[in-house]
């Protein structure tokens, strides 16, 4: 069997996304997402410029060689740019595999663990009773777990309030918009919401928060602690991950929960964390570290130590991810929870997908392969828009963590 051709497809319904197409010469064709976020088109260039030549002739059969052949052979290891490309080809490849073996891929993985997977919504508002009328939206829609995210008086744009309560989408200019921060504001603020969140709707629902990399390891650990009464599920990317080390002192201080990951690429980002126990979550995806089968690494490594999957699943990772991802998540035995930041219809259209929501869960198809494919004629009809996330600057003009 062998790869005749490859493409990368660039589309905007709603937003921008990066899909790459593999086609075989037995008819069969299988299809990988490869969009990052705000630097999408160097990822194509990637590819196309660089992996889809060395492509053709290969047998697609062969993943495991050819995700070698594609990380060792860069010889300019890991990075996002890179392990999202080698994640596309690697997707696309499973889908082929699967499709060829008639199966749907979480039975290629092992089969089932679990017949459907939990899910977490994103309720924002621009204040505390704004994102409390948010959650019990999505209580309302059957949501057992939900991310709450609150504007913060005195701050321009915090983090995670988006266009409307219920949908969030990050990129929102043609060259970044300047957002602002202010720890001591947000730790005098956030901890009221979940108080809030608490009194109205008590404990039998699943509440985490973004940190979105804002605070240093010291004021993780001081969030953490006032956030100890309201038994979050989990507290996300407190601190910038780049160092480990600094979780150390976040866990000495606190027993709330820490997600970490989404924007890792390797296995190498989160060793340290997992073998040393100072996660309870692992936020790696399938797009962002180098698809299934590296993924699948990561997620067998955190089960030594019982650190539990929370994949990554925002709007600016297409369907042909989160289809993936439930495969992965019905398959994988440590998994814990999965993001699920509805698309646009627009988006849905473009990808006709076999996955659905129910009741709080989500739950994978049965087509062979990972059930996503993508419409070509629609998507034309979205021209690729440039579109940056955004920046944020602390009271003083100093860059910080967006
Ligand atoms: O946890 C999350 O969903 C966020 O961190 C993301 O919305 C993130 O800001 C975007 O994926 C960045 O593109
Ligand atoms: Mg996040």
């Amino acid at each position: 069997m062998k790869i005749t051709g490859a493409k990368c497809i660039v589309c905007s319904p709603g937003r921008n996304f990066v899909t790459l197409k593999i086609e075989t010469d037995q008819g069969v064709y299988g299809i990988g997402d490869a969009t990052l976020n705000g630097r999408e088109l160097s990822v194509v260039s990637y590819l196309e410029d660089h992996l889809i030549p060395t492509l053709i002739g290969k047998d697609p059969r062969r993943i495991e060689d050819i995700w070698q052949y594609l990380y060792r052979g860069a010889y300019w290891r890991r990075g996002p740019v890179t392990m999202r490309a080698i994640a596309a080809v690697d997707v696309a490849l499973w889908d082929i595999k699967a499709k060829m073996a008639g199966m749907p891929l979480y039975d290629l993985l092992g089969g089932k663990s679990r017949d459907r997977v939990m899910v977490y919504g994103h309720a924002n508002g621009t204040d505390i009773d704004e994102t409390v009328d948010a959650v019990g939206q999505y209580i309302d829609m059957g949501y057992k777990a939900i991310r709450a995210q609150t504007g913060v008086p005195g701050i321009k744009d915090a983090y995670g309030v988006g266009r409307g309560t219920l949908y969030y989408e990050p990129a929102d200019a043609a060259l970044p918009s300047e957002t602002g921060w202010d720890t001591r504001k947000a730790l005098n603020y956030v901890p009221k919401l979940f108080e809030k969140l608490r009194e109205t709707y008590g404990f039998d629902y699943h509440l985490l928060h973004d940190g979105h990399h804002r605070y240093t390891p010291q004021e993780a650990a001081n969030l953490g602690k006032m956030l100890e009464p309201f038994q979050l599920f989990w507290l996300e990317d407190v601190t910038p991950a780049e160092n480990q080390e600094a979780f150390k002192l976040i866990r000495q201080h606190t027993v709330t929960p820490l997600a970490v990951g989404e924007i890792f690429n390797t296995i190498w980002d989160a060793k340290d964390l997992i073998q040393n126990q100072l996660i309870d979550y692992i936020r790696a995806t399938i797009v962002g570290a180098g698809g299934v089968t590296h993924l699948r690494r990561i997620a067998d490594l955190a089960s030594l130590y019982q650190v539990r999957t929370g994949c990554h699943g925002a709007t600016d990772l297409s369907p042909v991810t989160m289809g993936t991802a439930l495969h992965f998540d019905s398959w994988v035995p440590n998994f814990g929870i999965q993001e699920y930041m509805r698309h646009t219809e627009e988006t849905d259209a473009v990808f006709p997908h076999d996955y659905r929501f129910d009741d709080g869960f989500m739950i994978c198809g049965d087509t062979p392969g990972h059930g996503v494919d993508i419409d070509e004629n629609l998507a034309a009809k979205y021209p690729y828009k440039p579109a940056y996330l955004p920046v944020a600057r602390l009271s003083d003009g100093t860059m910080w963590n967006w």
